[in-house]
């Protein structure tokens, strides 16, 4: 397959329809991640009353938000915002993903404050592990005003382990070493199936503690949206599409019941 700037190609591997968006460089990718993310955002708000969009951290991730929107044009009192994982650090610090959000794009945006749905930070007095079990209450508490086809429940060992709204647009950075949110390969997060939100205590990317969604809650998002620029990513692109196994490669492991979409730029998508 030919990497062309702008060029849409459908690629089934493993069961999963997952499309390529090649842009040449980053700014040309942001440029058109943000047309497509205004454009189906515009389009949800006609016909739903609220539209939940999970942000992630990472360069193309904060990148993206920096334009987005410069036009005012989307309604932003209807659109609830989360993150797919989080660093597990003190309010303020800039390594917060939120934070980083925040300055982006949060910050000028008319976004009334109770639709953000910040992780918790380490100050704010809670431990790692009830900082997850908090941000899946939050989660759950979002579940039952939405319709049955609007959340996901998921059972483990034959009884509902927890709801989650299924996210309209779930956007994912990937790392060179194809972890996405704060699931990373060869560790157990990301084989997690009886909770929507876990601590992660070793990462091997610094911060070593985390908060991250897991699988099913990416995977019940309708679409799935991964960005990556740079060649340090081309070989994670390149398993986005060709590895089986979530455990090795997580990238490979996350789809949307809609769409998949991997955002590449052109160093990004060298290998495929
Ligand atoms: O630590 C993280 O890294 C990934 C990817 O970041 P990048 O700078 O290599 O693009 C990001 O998706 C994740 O949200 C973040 O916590």
């Amino acid at each position: 397959m030919s990497a062309v700037s702008g060029e849409g190609v459908i690629r089934v591997d493993h069961g999963v329809t997952r499309e390529l968006m090649v842009a040449a460089g980053p700014e040309a990718l942001i440029a058109i991640i943000d047309q497509r993310f205004e454009s189906v955002v515009s389009e949800l708000l006609e016909t739903q009353a609220l539209v939940h969009v999970v942000l992630t951290g990472g360069t193309i991730g904060i990148g993206l938000l920096r334009p987005l929107d410069g036009e005012n044009r989307l309604d932003w009192s209807r659109i609830h915002v989360w993150w797919g994982d989080e660093r597990w650090v003190a309010a303020g610090h800039s390594d917060r993903n939120e934070g980083q959000a925040a300055q982006a794009l949060l910050n000028r945006v008319p976004i009334p404050t109770d639709n953000v749905h910040r992780f918790p930070a380490s100050d704010a007095g809670l431990t790692l592990d009830q900082a997850a079990r908090a941000y899946q209450s939050e989660l759950e508490s979002f579940a039952p005003a939405l319709k049955r086809a609007d959340f996901l429940g998921a059972t483990f060992n034959g009884t509902e382990a927890f709801r989650t709204p299924a996210f309209d647009i779930t956007f994912l950075g990937v790392g060179p070493d194809a972890h996405v949110a704060s699931l990373f390969p060869g560790l157990g997060g990301i084989s997690a199936k009886n909770a929507s939100v876990i601590a992660i205590r070793d990462s091997p990317k610094p911060p070593a503690e985390r908060l991250s969604l897991t699988l099913p809650v990416i995977n019940a998002s309708a679409r799935v949206w991964v960005v990556a620029a740079g060649a340090d990513k081309a070989e994670a692109v390149h398993q986005a599409f060709h590895a089986s196994d979530p455990a090795t490669a997580p990238v490979s492991g996350v789809h949307g019941t809609l769409e998949t979409v991997i955002f590449a730029d052109a160093a990004a998508a060298a290998r495929l």
